[in-house]
């Protein structure tokens, strides 16, 4: 038991050091050191990781208990004291009194609701917090930060010596040197649905400065907020003394309860195209046009009154979109506009088939079935891809031919973990070097400006998506879905690598290296733990221990890192040796399966399900009739496309006309019940079930 004198004292100090912090933070602020706006590398990460006030106001939460829980370890306490249930309750207490922490909401869920919320609350219904928007990241591995503290990134190796610097580690195992290899089937939609899908699930905020300014990390002093990568002399790129200015993860610590530094996630964690629809009613409010998502006339998205992009030609702009970082490239912004534009062609057959249904109905019901199109595209087509066969049965991803699935657990928190946040960073090294037009299968357009463009010119730059009458994003979605992807291995391109948001100067930054440093940032754990997670043999001293590796790799391995136990996730991932029938090695393989189980099994939308989550067994067949291929056919007046479009177009699958490419029929959901049909369908053998829940809420609600 920890006195309460003690815990007074640590909460005081945290609160003296919060007003410190703020201090200088306002002077950083009007001194100019940190900016609200401007191009540099700093001011366009930051613009990808967000400014939103909410989170804001959980890192400042998060700061505070971290502090309270640093205090006490020097006042001589352990971690198991601090994090004992008598202290927590003290603590929040404490910062409840002080009125740092809020009382935890108390929710009202409707469990025959047919629509998911727009931030993901209530989805769990004993657990409405679980996978929403503005929670703290699910930790799948204990955190390990450096020993004695409970946050700082570890910079200590196994071995007692220091770990190498990331931008070192990403020269010598991460580079291109060798010339970048092509993936002989798989085509550029994997890397952009890859990327589409991880704005679905997570958008990890950072520190900000005052009013959300971009903490500039590379001045003389040392701030909390900062971890700069000081580049080793010698550079091939970089000139002597370059410094990355990377700010930490913001914190957050959730309940308010003492503890390890946690992440937050802004957006939800489902997939359930949040990057369309957006993570709040506020956002939702803001892209929601009656029915229909906003558009301009030329059926593209709409403008950003934040213009936080590049822009450098006369009428154009930013883009507006579910999620914030649509114009990172814009092949990225292509993908948002398909199913900005699916949306919409599915509301205009549903209001042919049920001229009666409002606006309302027309919305919902069109968001669920775009969701239910995005969840089966990806189950059935971006992982069956990307895993092999076994790793999609042990994980129970494929989805079922017929019927409903009874796969939904209650206990399974879909909120998206930590390690997961970086394992995913995979897809960097999909990033291709061009982007390029196209007029159809195999062709280029034509045009005053014509590609490959090259993609360091695209990052933070919507330019290509306006040209040729603004039709660039059906052209970028035409060229992806002809040309192969990059590899998956362990090399980035320079682009990414080496010039990642490039200024004028040439300043810019290493995506490898920020990927490493970041899990170490999160306090992720090295590779061997994951691999003894995933029931792999564990590291040792010994680099023979290193059985999943082939000799290249190990010896790139060793040539930087001391001891394998040090190896960082993101390294020892991508350098694994792929497992038979797929190109990803068996610990990548085991993260990413077991993440995806988690988000079809731990989501009670999950498009399978009956109703009154899932639909009427008619509808759900047609769902499953759809495809990339499918989506892209009814959005883009292609000829024709190939079977699989997540595979470029061969012999073993063949380009058809897009006449006999499966697709769904909307007249499926005309309604036979007379309106209002605000519950449609509840099958009546659920409602004892149904009534039971609601009691049981009614209950819960009533303490
Ligand atoms: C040209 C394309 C891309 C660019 C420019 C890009 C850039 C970035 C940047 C700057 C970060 C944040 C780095 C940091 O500060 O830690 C990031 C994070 C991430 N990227 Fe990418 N990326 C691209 C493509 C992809 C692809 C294809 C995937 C997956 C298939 C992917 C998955 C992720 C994930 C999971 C994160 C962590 C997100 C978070 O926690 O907030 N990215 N990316
Ligand atoms: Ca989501």
């Amino acid at each position: 038991q920890i006195p309460s004198s003690n815990i007074a004292d640590a909460v005081h100090i945290a609160g003296i050091n919060l007003g410190v912090k703020r201090e200088r933070n306002r002077q950083r602020f009007e001194d100019g050191t940190d900016r609200l706006t401007g191009g540099r590398p700093q001011d366009q990460l930051q613009k990808f990781h967000g400014r939103r006030p909410k989170s804001r106001d959980i890192s400042i939460i998060g700061n505070q208990v971290l502090d309270v829980t640093q205090h006490l370890l020097h006042a001589g306490f352990t971690i198991d004291n601090v994090t004992s249930d008598s202290t927590v309750v003290a603590v929040q207490e404490a910062l409840m009194f002080m009125g740092v922490c809020d009382l935890p909401i108390a929710y009202k869920c409707n469990p025959l609701s047919p629509y998911r919320t727009v931030d993901g609350s209530c989805n769990n219904l004993n657990n409405p917090e679980w996978g929403k928007s503005n929670v703290a990241q699910r930790r799948d591995l204990e955190p390990v930060y450096e020993s004695g503290t409970v946050g700082d990134p570890r910079i200590t190796g196994a071995s007692g010596r220091p770990l190498p610097n990331p931008r070192t580690i990403s020269n010598v195992v991460h580079s291109n040197i060798n010339g970048i290899t092509l993936n002989t089937s798989l085509s550029l939609h994997m890397f952009q649905m890859g990327q589409f899908l991880a704005h679905d699930i997570i958008l990890t905020p950072t520190e900000t400065g005052q009013y959300g300014a971009t903490v500039s990390c590379c001045g003389e002093i040392e701030r909390p907020e900062c971890i700069p990568i000081k580049v080793p002399g010698g550079d091939p790129r970089f000139a002597d003394g370059t410094c990355f200015s990377v700010v930490r993860s913001a914190a957050a610590n959730p309940g308010c309860a003492p503890g390890f530094r946690q992440q937050q996630n802004q957006i939800t964690s489902y997939i359930d195209g949040s990057n369309v629809y957006g993570s709040t009613d506020e956002d939702l409010k803001a892209l929601r046009d009656g029915e229909y998502l906003r558009k301009t006339k030329e059926n593209n998205l709409p403008r950003n009154p934040d213009q936080g992009c590049d822009i450098n030609h006369d009428g154009e702009f930013c883009h507006l979109a579910g999620d914030a970082r649509v114009d990172v490239v814009p092949s990225l912004a292509s993908y948002h506009t398909l199913f900005m534009m699916e949306h919409n062609r599915i509301v205009d057959a549903l209001k042919k088939v049920n001229p009666d249904w409002n606006v309302e109905k027309l919305f919902q019901e069109a968001r669920k079935i775009n969701i239910a199109q995005i969840q089966h595209i990806i189950y059935n087509g971006f992982l069956s891809a990307l895993l092999s066969r076994d790793i999609m049965a042990t994980y129970k991803l494929r989805s079922l031919n017929t019927g409903y699935s009874t796969s939904y657990d209650k206990t399974r928190d879909a909120t998206i973990a930590n390690g997961f946040g970086i394992a995913y960073r995979m897809g960097h090294t999909w990033i291709p070097t061009y982007m390029d037009l196209y007029s159809d299968l195999n062709t280029r357009q034509s045009g005053p400006e014509t590609g490959p463009f090259d993609v360091v010119d695209t990052f933070n730059n919507p330019h290509l998506t306006f040209l040729n009458q603004r039709t660039g994003c059906p052209a970028l979605l035409k060229w992806m879905t002809s040309q192969a992807s990059p590899a998956t291995d362990r090399v980035l391109e320079d682009s990414a690598r080496n010039r990642l948001f490039e200024d004028s100067t040439g300043a810019s930054f290493d995506l490898a290296a920020l990927n490493i440093l970041r899990g170490r940032d999160h306090g992720v754990p090295p590779y061997g733990d994951y691999r003894v997670s995933c029931g792999l043999s564990a590291l040792t001293p010994s680099w023979d221990s290193l059985v999943d590796h082939k000799p290249r790799e190990t010896s790139l391995l060793r040539q930087v890192y001391n001891d394998p136990r040090d190896i960082d996730l993101f390294t020892g991932l991508l350098t694994e040796k792929s497992i038979s029938g797929s190109a990803l090695g068996p610990t990548l393989s085991c993260i990413l399966g077991r993440e995806f189980q988690n988000l079809k099994e731990g989501d009670s939308y999950w498009y399978e399900r009956p109703e009154p989550q899932g639909f009427p067994k008619e509808q759900l067949n047609e769902i499953r009739k759809t495809s990339l291929s499918a989506v892209l056919c009814a959005n883009l007046g292609l000829k024709q496309i190939q079977i699989d479009a997540f595979k470029v177009p061969a012999s073993n699958n063949l380009a058809v006309p897009c006449t006999v490419v499966p697709s769904i029929d909307l007249t499926k959901w005309k309604s036979t019940a007379p309106l209002p049909p605000s519950k449609p369908g509840i099958n009546k053998s659920s409602l004892p079930e149904i009534m039971r829940q609601l009691a049981l809420l009614d209950r819960k609600n009533k303490k």
